[in-house]
């Protein structure tokens, strides 16, 4: 059974004026011990999947799906209290800009200390349970390579530089041993030593503890290297999914190819809001959707089937969802 499970999950906005589907039917799993690489365009909805799975979602939006389990357990229809308690034990969320929603007020060692649940903490007197929170807190830090841990866990969320927040943010949410962690761009702005650094951890902990990892970013390099699986994603639609190592050989999705090509030596990044390419124009925004295949306006393969939503496809373990995908003209 995988660890997480989603199935045909939409999530609709309403702007006061109409409803927008910002995201169509996406299908998603992770296993344990599996690296699943989430990838699309910057406003391909990427956070938006995040943040439906962590329920951190307004009022103004409406997430159905046919399944979104925890462990088999139903996330939609659970309260709120037991879907917080999954998130603090068992899954790790790091959010896109998550030093911002940090508390201000509170040092970063206190911050750290309050996410770590009471079922870690040894000892039965105050102070050894003090103490003990420290030890672990320490080597949670130590372990996202943050070594002055004196000076950062003193410091208050505005007085340390992006990087070093970030690593902490990975740190809290890793304090808690979690089976799954979900990373949101966890390496967006590092330098190349610190990215490799904090890939290495992240590579690390799921081989030695088999953690399952939702990674979401835009670093092609980051993402080819480390995980088993992936999942594109375009303007709200999963466009493809399976093994890595398969989409990378053969991508049947006109969109995935172009992704892949746009970074054919998978050196560099691809700037948020940058045209692929590949590709002629950009990503449309929710206002402007297009019907169909939302890819239609700017797929070289496009013909008039391409109004309708293409269903989903499988073969084996690999899926897509394209009326004229590549390499399958004959079937
Ligand atoms: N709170 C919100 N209300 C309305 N629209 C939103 C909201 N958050 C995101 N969007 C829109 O949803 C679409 C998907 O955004 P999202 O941030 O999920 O993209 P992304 O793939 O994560 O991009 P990036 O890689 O830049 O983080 C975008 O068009 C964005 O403008």
């Amino acid at each position: 059974m995988p660890l997480l499970d989603i199935k045909n999950l939409t999530l609709e906005i309403n702007t006061g004026t109409q409803s927008i589907k910002a995201l169509d039917k996406i299908n998603l799993t992770v296993n344990s011990g599996e690296i699943r690489a989430l990838v699309g365009e910057s406003g391909s909805g990427k956070s938006l999947i995040v943040q439906a799975i962590a329920g951190a979602t307004p009022p103004n939006w409406t997430i159905t799906a046919d399944r979104m389990s925890w462990n088999g357990n139903n996330l939609l229809s659970m309260s709120e209290q037991q879907r917080r308690q999954i998130l603090r034990k068992d899954i790790g969320v790091v959010f896109q800009n998550a030093l911002a929603s940090l508390d201000p007020s509170v040092t970063l060692g206190e911050q750290l200390e309050e996410s770590l649940p009471d079922q870690l903490v040894e000892g039965n007197w105050f102070w050894q349970r003090k103490q003990s929170r420290r030890k672990v807190v320490i080597n949670t830090v130590h372990k996202v390579g943050i070594k002055d841990h004196e000076h950062y866990l003193r410091a208050y969320p505005h007085q340390i530089p992006t990087d070093i927040g970030q690593k902490l943010m990975l740190a809290m949410a890793l304090i808690s041993q979690p089976k799954m962690l979900i990373a949101d761009d966890p390496t967006r702005g590092m330098e190349t030593t610190t990215k490799v650094q904090v890939l290495k951890l992240l590579s690390r902990l799921n081989q030695t503890r088999s953690l399952g990892i939702l990674f979401v970013s835009h670093d092609l390099l980051a993402i080819a290297s480390m995980s088993d699986t992936m999942t594109v994603l375009y303007c709200g639609q999963t466009v493809e999914s399976g093994r890595m190592k398969n989409i990378r050989k053969r991508p049947l999705h006109p969109y995935t190819k172009a992704l892949l090509d746009s970074a054919p030596s998978f050196t560099k990044d691809l700037p948020p809001k940058s045209e692929l390419p590949t590709l002629a124009g950009t990503i449309p925004t929710l206002q402007h959707l297009p019907i169909g295949c939302r890819l239609g306006p700017r797929c070289p393969r496009a013909q008039r089937d391409c109004v309708n939503v293409p269903a989903v496809r499988k073969i084996h373990d690999h899926s897509y969802s394209c009326h004229f995908p590549l390499h399958r003209d004959k079937t």
